[in-house]
C-alpha cells in the first residue's frame, strides 16, 4: 500500500493536512466504505455506468473551462511519464465527473468497461470508495488499491488521486492516475501530486496576473521550481492568496493569511520593497519572514490591464482585482452563443443560424414566449459579433412611459422642452452607435413612433427632439417580441414596412416545455445558484413534477422557483417537494394558470388539455400519499408537501372519501 504521508509542500487540502495531521489510510478507506453503504450502493452489483448526455457534458466542461485549459498540458506530460504502464490520467470536476482522460490504448478497453471515460460520475455517491470520489470527499490525496474499492467491479484497478485547489484553497477538481492493479507503482502518487501542484500554480498565475506576486524560498536553488512559495498582494500590499508552499513556509493557512499585509508578513512596506528592488537591479532580494526565517525572493508586478478571468478572493473588498476578475469570468458563461447550446435540437438550430449570419449586420428578430431567454440571446448575438467592444443598448418598448419614449429613443437638444436637462441628452439609439440596438417587446411599440423609428433605421441618422442637426447612427439591429406580429399588422397596430425592415433573420426560441435539455437547464441554473458549492440535486419526485409542469413563465419561472427552493433546502443535498413554493402546486392543478400564452394557445389544444389534466393528477396523487402518511392530518400533510392547508382543502372533493381526519 502506498504511503499517504504528505510530501514537503505537496498537495494537501489544508495547512493542517500539509503539516501531516491526517487520518491513517485504513481509517480513510473504512469511513469511505461506511459512506458508500449509506448511499445504498451494493458492492456486488454493476451500477449504472451511463455517461452524461453530450449537451450536459459540454455544459460541465464549459463550467470547468479554466481548470481544463490549465490541466490538459500537464496531463499530457504526466501521461508521457507513465506511458506503457497500463494506466490512464483523468481530470474530474469538483463533483467527481470525468472531464478529460488520456490513456494507454491497451488499458482503455478495460477502462471503458467500468466507464472510466468523460461524462461519467466517479463520486463516492455513484461508485462507492474509489480514489476520485474518496479524495474529493476527504479533500486529501488518496490511493485506492484493488480490494479497497467498494464495488467489486472496480477491484482490478489501482488509483492515485489528489484534489486540485484554486488559489484560495477551494477544491475545483481532481487529478487521478488509474491503472491495472498489477501495474501499481509506489511513485505514481508523487507524480500525481507534483502534477496537481503544477496545475494549481498555473491557475494561481492566471488568477493573479494583475497582482503583485512574491516568489520565495529559503534556498535560492528552489526559486523557479515547484517548491517555491508564491504569494499575491494588491498593489497597496493587502494579501490576496498564497500557494501551498508559501502557506507551508509562512506557517499560516490562506484564511489565516487573509488578516495580513505584505508589511506584517515580510517586515517592510511596499514602497520599501520597491526601493529594495531598484537597488537590487534584478537580483533576488533577501527578506525575513514574520517567523524569523530568511528567504530569497523575487517580485513580479504587472501594470493593471483589462479584466482577466479568474477566481474571486473570498472577503476581498470591492474594487480589488479578483472580484472584478470573477465578474469577467461569469459574464461569458451565459452571454455567448455557444454557451447557450445545452443540447436541445431546436435551440441548436437557432444558434447555428445566428452563427452563420454573425458579423453580417442582418437584422435579427427573436420570437418566443416570455422568459425563454430572448434578452440573453440578444446579448449573446452582440457579444459574438465584431461589435462586441462597442455598446449594447437595450430598449424595452413596452416599459418606457409614452410621454418619455420619444426623448428616450431619439434624445433632445438643449431647451427642447420644459424640464429638459439644460445641455440636452443623446437618445438611446445614438448611444448604440457602433454597437447593437436591442428593441425588446417591439410588438408593444406605439404605432405613432414606428414611422419615426423606421426612418431612423432606413436613413441611419437620428435627429434629436428640438434639433435641426442629424447624427449618424451605425447600429446592428436585434428585436424581440412574445407577440404574433402578423395579426397586429392585420389590425393596423404594427407597420408592415417596419416589420420587413426588422425581420432579416427570424428565429423562434422554444418554450421550456418543448425543450429536450430540461435537466441540463436545471443543472446549469443550480450550479449558478449554488456558486462555490456542489450544486443541489432534485429528488426524483420533484423531477417528475417538473417534467410534467408546462412552465408558462419558461426559464425565468424555473430560475425563480429554483432560487427559492435552494434557500428552502438549506444545506441539504437535494431539493425535495417540501422545498417548493405553494404557488407551484396551485399552478400544477390549475389548467388556466398554466394555459399556453397567445402564440401557442391554439397550436395543440388537445395535447395541452391532456397535459393539464395529468398535472392535476400528479398533484392530487402527491396529496393522497402525504395524507395517508400523516393519517389524514391536513396540517402535517401540508407541511410535508410544503403547501398551505387551503391548497389541500380546495381539493377536498376530489380526494378519496374518509381520507381527511
Ligand atoms: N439558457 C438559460 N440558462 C440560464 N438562465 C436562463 C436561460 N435563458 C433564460 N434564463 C434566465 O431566465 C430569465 C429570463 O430571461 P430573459 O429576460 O432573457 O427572457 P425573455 O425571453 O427576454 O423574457 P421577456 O419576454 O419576459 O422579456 C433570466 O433570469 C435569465 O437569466
Amino acid at each position: 500500500m502506498a504511503d499517504l504521508s504528505p510530501l514537503p509542500g505537496g498537495p494537501q487540502s489544508t495547512l493542517h493536512a500539509s503539516l501531516g495531521v491526517q487520518a491513517p489510510h485504513d481509517d480513510v478507506i473504512r469511513q469511505a466504505h461506511h459512506r458508500s453503504a449509506a448511499f445504498g450502493l451494493d458492492a456486488h452489483e454493476r451500477p449504472d455506468f451511463a455517461p452524461l448526455a453530450p449537451g450536459w457534458l459540454a455544459t460541465v466542461r464549459e463550467e470547468n473551462r479554466l481548470l481544463y485549459q490549465h490541466a490538459s498540458p500537464v496531463m499530457e506530460t504526466l501521461h508521457e511519464q507513465i506511458a506503457n504502464t497500463h494506466s490512464m490520467v483523468l481530470l474530474t470536476s469538483r463533483s467527481g465527473l470525468i472531464l478529460h482522460s488520456l490513456g494507454d490504448a491497451d488499458f482503455l478497453e478495460r477502462a471503458t468497461k467500468v466507464a472510466l471515460m468523460p461524462g461519467v460520475d466517479w463520486s463516492e455517491r455513484s461508485k462507492g470508495t474509489n480514489a476520485v470520489g474518496t479524495a474529493l470527499a476527504e479533500e486529501r490525496a488518496v490511493v485506492v488499491h484493488g480490494r479497497d474499492h467498494y464495488l467489486h467491479a472496480n477491484q482490478f484497478l489501482t488509483c492515485s488521486c489528489t484534489p486540485i485547489l484554486d488559489p484560495y484553497g477551494k477544491v475545483v477538481g481532481a487529478l487521478d492516475v488509474t491503472g491495472d492493479e498489477r501495474s501499481y507503482h509506489q511513485h505514481t502518487m508523487a507524480l500525481v501530486r507534483m502534477s496537481a501542484q503544477m496545475i494549481e500554480n498555473r491557475l494561481f498565475a492566471h488568477a493573479t496576473q494583475d497582482s503583485m506576486r512574491l516568489y520565495f524560498h529559503a534556498r535560492a536553488e528552489f526559486l523557479g521550481t515547484l517548491m517555491e512559495g508564491i504569494a499575491a498582494f494588491t498593489p497597496d500590499g493587502r494579501f490576496l492568496c498564497a500557494n501551498r508552499s508559501a502557506q507551508f513556509q509562512l506557517g499560516l493557512s490562506n484564511s489565516a493569511l487573509r488578516a495580513h499585509t505584505f508589511a506584517s508578513l515580510f517586515g517592510l512596506s511596499v514602497s520599501q520593497l520597491h526601493d529594495g528592488l531598484r537597488q537590487a537591479a534584478g537580483q533576488p532580494l533577501s527578506l525575513c519572514l514574520h517567523n524569523g526565517v530568511t528567504v530569497v525572493a523575487q517580485v513580479r508586478v504587472r501594470p493593471a490591464k483589462s479584466l482577466v478571468q479568474g477566481w474571486a478572493a473570498p472577503g476581498a473588498s470591492a474594487g480589488a482585482a479578483p472580484p472584478a476578475a470573477a465578474m469577467a469570468q461569469a459574464r461569458p458563461a451565459l452571454s455567448r452563443l455557444r454557451y447557450l447550446n445545452t443540447g436541445d435540437p431546436q435551440l441548436a438550430a437557432v444558434l447555428q443560424k445566428l452563427q452563420r449570419v454573425q458579423g453580417s449586420d442582418i437584422p435579427v428578430m427573436i420570437l418566443g414566449e416570455t422568459g425563454t431567454g430572448k434578452d440573453l440571446l440578444a446579448q449573446a448575438i452582440h457579444n459574438d459579433s465584431p461589435r462586441a467592444a462597442r455598446p449594447f443598448v437595450s430598449i424595452n418598448c413596452a416599459s418606457i412611459p409614452e410621454t418619455l419614449i420619444e426623448s428616450e429613443l431619439f434624445g433632445y437638444e438643449e431647451g427642447a422642452f420644459t424640464g429638459a436637462r439644460r445641455r440636452g441628452a443623446p437618445g438611446r439609439i445614438q448611444q448604440a452607435h457602433g454597437g447593437t440596438l436591442f428593441l425588446d417587446e417591439i410588438g408593444d411599440m406605439l404605432i405613432q413612433l414606428q414611422a419615426r423609428l423606421l426612418r431612423v433605421l432606413q436613413e441611419r441618422r437620428v435627429t434629436p427632439l428640438g434639433s435641426s442637426k442629424e447624427y449618424e447612427v451605425d447600429v446592428a439591429l436585434v428585436c424581440a417580441t412574445n407577440k404574433n406580429l402578423k395579426p397586429l399588422m392585420a389590425q393596423g397596430l404594427f407597420r408592415e414596412d417596419l416589420y420587413y425592415r426588422l425581420n432579416g433573420l427570424v428565429v423562434r426560441l422554444p418554450a421550456l416545455r418543448e425543450r429536450t435539455d430540461f435537466d441540463v437547464v436545471v443543472h446549469k441554473i443550480l450550479t449558478k445558484l449554488c456558486s462555490g458549492g456542489t450544486p443541489l440535486r432534485l429528488s426524483p419526485q420533484v423531477l417528475a413534477l417538473f417534467h410534467r409542469c408546462r412552465w408558462p413563465g419558461n426559464v425565468r419561472q424555473l430560475h425563480n422557483l429554483l432560487r427559492t427552493a435552494v434557500v428552502m433546502a438549506g444545506a441539504g443535498p437535494c431539493i425535495d417537494i417540501e422545498h417548493l413554493p405553494d404557488d407551484f402546486f396551485d399552478e400544477l392543478q390549475d389548467p388556466d394558470a398554466s394555459a399556453a400564452p397567445q402564440q401557442t394557445a391554439s397550436a395543440e389544444p388537445a395535447r395541452e388539455a391532456a397535459a393539464g389534466a395529468r398535472l392535476q393528477d400528479v398533484a392530487l396523487q402527491a396529496m393522497v400519499e402525504a395524507l395517508r402518511q400523516c393519517h389524514g392530518n391536513v396540517s402535517q400533510a401540508a407541511r410535508l408537501l410544503g403547501v398551505s392547508r387551503n391548497t389541500i382543502y380546495r381539493k377536498k372533493d376530489r380526494l378519496p372519501p374518509g381520507l381527511l381526519s
